[in-house]
């Protein structure tokens, strides 16, 4: 059972990816119900918004505790501001989840060009590069010793995993083609 963050954001998108890559999705809003899944999404969207409602919610601190303990997560665009242990150009009063020991830039495509698509090659994903939808999109700055790059694109870092935490800046949940989740889905199969 993986759960979907359900505070803000594409939602609906990640419940049909996940469906397709043949898992069982399940909406979580609040800190039971993220006691009740093995792994969570943290959907697109927009981090700011997402910070605030998982203070409100009383989730950020029990996301926290279930990273460091292991869980499986994958976040995508928003959802890979809130697995970076530190950003960029966020809102003095935002914070994240962390997960992943990288630097984030929020925004950083954006102010090159809002929204672009662009193929994607991610290292572990045969058949070819997926179609990166980058909207509003971060990059990676950098990354510490723990963290994995799978994806570069333009010579910025897109794609990244460590451990069990994994997170791109771009949204294959809005493509059809769901080997990223299905990548995902073999990730928590294997935790
Ligand atoms: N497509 C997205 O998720 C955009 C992310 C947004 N720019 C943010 O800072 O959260």
């Amino acid at each position: 059972m993986i759960g979907v963050l359900a505070l803000q954001g594409d939602v609906r998108e990640h419940f049909a990816a996940l469906t397709a890559a043949g898992a069982t999705p399940r909406q979580v809003r609040r800190p039971e119900e993220l006691a009740e899944v093995a792994a969570l999404v943290i959907p697109g969207g927009e981090s700011t918004t997402m910070s605030k409602l998982a203070i409100i919610f009383g989730l950020l601190e029990p996301l926290r505790e279930r990273v460091r303990a292991g869980m499986p997560v994958y976040g995508t665009c928003a959802g890979m501001i809130m697995l970076a242990d530190k950003i960029l150009d966020g809102r003095d009063d935002q914070e994240t989840i962390g997960g992943i020991d990288m630097i984030v830039r929020r925004n950083a495509f954006g102010r090159q060009n809002e929204s672009f698509e662009a193929e994607v090659d991610i290292e572990g994903i045969e058949d070819g590069p997926v179609e990166g939808v980058f909207i509003r999109a971060p990059w990676v700055e950098s990354v510490g010793g723990g963290a994995e790059v799978l994806a570069t694109f333009d010579g910025h870092t897109v794609a990244v995993r460590q451990g069990n935490v994994l997170a791109t800046s771009f949204h294959p949940e809005l493509t059809g083609d769901h080997r990223v989740h299905r990548l995902f889905v073999e990730m928590v199969r294997r935790a």
